[in-house]
């Protein structure tokens, strides 16, 4: 049996149609948004999503509130044919808004755009202002356009995921917020639309991020501190690696305490490429490790 293709519809008539066929039929929805380019970590996001209901809908939206002046709106990765194809027989509907129709008043309408809060302007928020208020809006919206039962985000976005939860428990917006654990390649280095930046030189650093959290988990039993610098350790002796930050954070991203499950979170440059990653952690605390 040939698998069937995704319908492709924009945010207009025929999505209304067809989840509204949906609803009628008793089927739960579970949404994946995406700004395409889709890998295979979109892939794990899209069976997770599978599994836990009747129609999985995918979008695939570059929403430009999210990118700050000078970052790679324009190049960003769009290679929307090929990401339908991937999606043959895994997702249901393909969401393929246009910019008028996600932002009909245009991009920056007053009273619309859904605030961060303190979380928002720390780790990738300190580096990017305005992203997390540009992420969460369209969420927002989407979460407005698809009215999904779940929807599933991926680890590898950690504070965005963290983000996105507080805001669906704070909207009462309905929808259950599903975390995956990140895909990577076989050398650590996680999947991301932006590796295709790299070149094979970069490529080869890039890899150093996932060492370096690796060796902090090596590290957590003796606790955070320790973790910490197993990872600078690693960090420190790849020069092209520029870091923005290290951390060690609780899973809601406070501060961590030792003999608890943490995260450490990284965020650094190669050559022009902006790349996170992070990993949870199980602290243990240097009095019953020593
Ligand atoms: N390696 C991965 N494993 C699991 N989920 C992932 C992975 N990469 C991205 N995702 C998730 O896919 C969703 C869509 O992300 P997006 O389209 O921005 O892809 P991306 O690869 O993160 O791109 P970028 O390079 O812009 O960070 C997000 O929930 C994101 O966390
Ligand atoms: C969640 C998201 C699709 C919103 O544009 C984006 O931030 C992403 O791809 O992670
Ligand atoms: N995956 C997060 C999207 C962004 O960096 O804009």
């Amino acid at each position: 049996m040939t698998a069937s293709a995704p319908r492709v519809v924009d945010a207009g008539d025929a999505l209304t149609a067809v989840l509204g066929e949906a609803r009628r039929d008793g089927r739960t929805v579970a949404l994946v948004p995406t700004m395409g380019a889709l890998h295979d970590g979109h892939l794990a996001l899209v069976r997770e999503a599978r599994r836990r209901a009747d129609v999985v809908v995918v979008s695939i939206f570059v929403n430009p509130t999210q990118f700050g002046p000078g970052e790679d709106l324009d190049r960003y990765p769009r290679t929307f044919d090929a990401d339908v194809a991937a999606l043959t027989g895994h997702a249901d509907v393909v969401l393929h808004p246009g910019v008028e129709q996600m932002y009909p008043d245009g991009p920056q309408t007053p009273g619309v755009t859904v605030d961060p809060g303190p979380l928002g302007s720390v780790l990738e928020g300190s580096v990017r202002p305005t992203h997390f208020a540009g992420v969460l809006t369209v969420v927002a919206k989407l979460f407005g356009l698809v009215r999904p039962d779940v929807a599933v985000f991926g680890e590898k976005d950690y504070q965005q995921l963290v983000l996105i939860r507080q805001m669906a428990r704070r909207l009462c917006l309905g929808v259950e917020v599903v975390g995956c654990p990140t895909v990577r390649e076989p050398d650590g280095l996680a999947l991301s639309s932006r590796n295709r930046y790299l070149d094979a030189e970069q490529r080869g650093l890039a890899a150093a991020l996932a060492e370096a959290l690796r060796a902090a988990d090596a590290e957590a039993a003796h606790g955070a501190s320790d973790a910490l610098a197993a990872a600078k350790t690693v960090l420190a002796a790849r020069p092209g690696v520029d870091v923005d930050y290290l951390v060690v954070r609780s899973p809601d991203l406070d501060d961590a305490v030792d003999g608890r499950p943490a995260r450490i979170l990284v965020a650094a440059k190669v050559g022009d490429t902006r790349l996170i990653d992070n990993l949870p952690l199980d602290l243990g605390s240097r009095e019953e490790t020593r």
